[in-house]
């Protein structure tokens, strides 16, 4: 894969359902095909109403990180225990207009927080910029409460300009879409971006 090989360490996967976001993309058998041409870890990001229904199918596809938005589940902490019991990494996203409060009293059953950057639904959009104080008040909370394992993921926007600043403020893992593969040199793109963050 060629992104594996210019030295991406992960891969990011938005499942879209035309509800939740205006936006369809795909499903589990489009992971399990991925899952088998890529060694590095599948990060699936589930955009889409009712998420509980369908952990199972993309838990078994390969998925080795879950993420689930908090705007889609009624019953959290059963869907973040669902995803736990199977031995994956489970996530919870928290869309712009989410306060990173509502996360208070399930943060520590967490492996990853992910933070949009932008509204869910669509690449190319530009980062907002308010994303950054929410990355900095995240990573202070994390510190303050002896949670620093918890992975602090940023998705949307994210370009060669904006890369140093957000890592800056606190994210271990920056989601990138079209700075790549909209660009006429993918490769360049992911070698600048790592040796940005000194990967
Ligand atoms: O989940 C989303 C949007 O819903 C993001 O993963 C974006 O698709 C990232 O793409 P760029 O903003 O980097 O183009």
């Amino acid at each position: 894969m060629m992104v594996e090989k210019a030295g991406a360490q992960l891969i990011h996967l938005d499942v879209m359902d035309g509800h939740f976001v205006p936006n369809i993309t795909i499903g589990p058998l489009v992971v399990s095909a991925i899952k088998e041409r890529t060694n590095l870890p599948l990060d699936v990001h589930l955009m889409i109403e009712k998420p509980e229904q369908y952990l199972r199918q993309f838990i078994d596809a390969g998925a080795d990180y879950v993420t689930i938005h908090y705007e889609t589940c009624t019953h959290l902490h059963r869907d973040i225990q669902s995803i736990k019991e199977s031995g994956i990494k489970v996530g919870v996203a928290v869309n712009p207009h989410t306060p990173l409060c509502v996360l208070d009293d399930i943060i520590d059953e967490l492996d990853l927080v992910l933070i949009m950057s932008v509204n869910p639904g669509f690449g190319g959009q530009r980062f907002i910029q308010n994303s950054i104080s929410k990355i900095y008040q995240l990573s202070k909370t994390l510190e303050e409460r002896n949670l620093e394992h918890i992975e602090i993921e940023v998705d949307g926007g994210v370009t060669l300009n904006n890369i140093k600043e957000i890592s800056s403020a606190g994210s271990d893992i920056v989601v990138v879409g079209s700075a790549i593969y909209k660009s006429q040199n993918p490769t360049k793109i992911i070698s600048q971006m790592n040796s940005i963050l000194s990967i």
